[in-house]
């Protein structure tokens, strides 16, 4: 594998946030699947790849362009490298934010061996030339390289091999729809279900070599936001905690324990998400509360509680975006085991004192 890649390696974040820290980088790469057959849910995604890897094997020829799109962390860089070892290609990973000239692509494209898969992780990133580069280079296999600049530019046509992108966006819905138009095969990759967040806990739990129950990697899942990455980061700090303050064995309680010492509840609710629920209910009565209001409660930035609690808080069924601010649901009172007062139905009875 070649790593063509600037991926941010970024600071420490949150315990549960979906992106990959420096950490889960350096583990990553022992913890992912190898084939289809390791990889674990996503069913309909994987009986459908099979099918169009196993067709193009037979045919002896070069599989379709594939767009694997979903939130992080749900395998799509492991999918990738299963496309190439499915196919007994190299792999060449790369970013889109990597590529803002169109001459980057082109010196990764006219590098790349017959039948290499080219990995392309957020792929709706990339600059406006490079794409419509790309066009040319997925549809035809070829792209024109300019040489010189105003009305002496040339464009010099470059053959490539063929080979197989697989693009890599959280937001499908982003791409230019002549990019998404290109590939073959589209496969939207959902959250994890417990069941199968419990047995990426376990195998993950198995190559480290750590002892766990049913019950404790049933714990973590719970706890892992739908998650591969965020239920093996949460793995290795209960490991490390049931190395230090118990017998080394994960069973429910060391893992309950030893979450809740990292503030990650039951739900996968961390400190920030419950802030702002506290602040919702407790401050608001449920609300409706504006953003900016609901932010300065809870000490945050606007755009911090908007982009980095909300969207669970929302996925999770506890908090609702309304037109007249932000409204706690049933499910969050109960979740912080608090009573909601009478009048407090949804916000639709409420007045909004706060502004959007
Ligand atoms: N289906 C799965 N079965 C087992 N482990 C998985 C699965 N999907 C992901 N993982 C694990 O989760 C981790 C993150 O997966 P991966 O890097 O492929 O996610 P990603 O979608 O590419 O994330 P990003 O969008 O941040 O690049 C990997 O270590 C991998 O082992």
């Amino acid at each position: 594998m070649n790593w063509d890649d600037t991926t941010d390696a970024t600071a420490p974040e949150r315990l549960v946030g979906a992106s990959a820290d420096r950490e889960d980088q350096a583990v990553e790469a022992a913890l992912r699947p190898k084939d289809l057959d390791e990889f674990i849910g996503q069913e309909k995604v994987r009986e459908q790849l099979d099918l169009v890897l196993r067709a193009a094997r037979a045919r002896g020829a070069t599989a379709d362009h594939v767009l694997l799109s979903g939130a992080p962390g749900l395998g799509k860089t492991t999918l990738s490298m299963i496309i190439a070892a499915e196919m007994g290609a190299p792999l060449r990973i790369t970013s889109g934010p990597a590529i803002q000239h169109a001459g980057d692509l082109a010196a990764i494209l006219s590098s790349l061996q017959e039948g290499e898969v080219l990995f392309l992780d957020e792929i709706h990133r990339m600059s406006r030339p490079a794409e419509e580069m790309l066009y040319m280079a997925m549809e035809d296999f070829r792209v024109d390289v300019i040489v010189g600049k105003g009305p002496g530019a040339t464009a010099i046509p470059l053959e490539l091999p063929p080979f197989t992108l697989v693009g890599a966006t959280t937001r499908a819905g982003l791409l230019p729809p002549p990019l998404r138009d290109r590939f073959g095969f589209t496969a939207h990759m959902e959250f994890y279900g417990p069941g199968e967040l419990q047995r990426v806990v376990h195998r993950s739990a198995h190559l480290l070599d750590v002892a766990i129950d049913p019950d404790g990697a049933a714990e973590i899942a719970g706890r892992s936001r739908g998650t591969p990455r965020i239920a093996n980061r949460l793995l290795r700090r209960v490991r490390d905690y049931a190395q230090v303050k118990a017998d080394g064995v994960i069973t429910r309680e060391v893992a309950g324990a030893a979450l809740s010492v990292y503030e990650v509840d039951a739900r996968g609710l961390d400190r920030l998400d419950r802030a702002v629920l506290q602040a919702l209910l407790k401050l608001f009565a449920g609300g409706p509360v504006g953003l900016s209001t609901l932010a300065v409660a809870v000490g945050e930035e606007r755009e911090t509680v908007e982009e980095v609690a909300e969207p669970f808080l929302v996925r999770e069924g506890l908090l609702a975006r309304t037109p007249r601010g932000r409204v706690a649901t049933p499910a969050a009172w109960a979740h912080l085991g608090l009573t909601a007062p009478a009048g407090a139905d949804g916000g639709k009875g409420q007045q909004d004192l706060f502004g959007a």
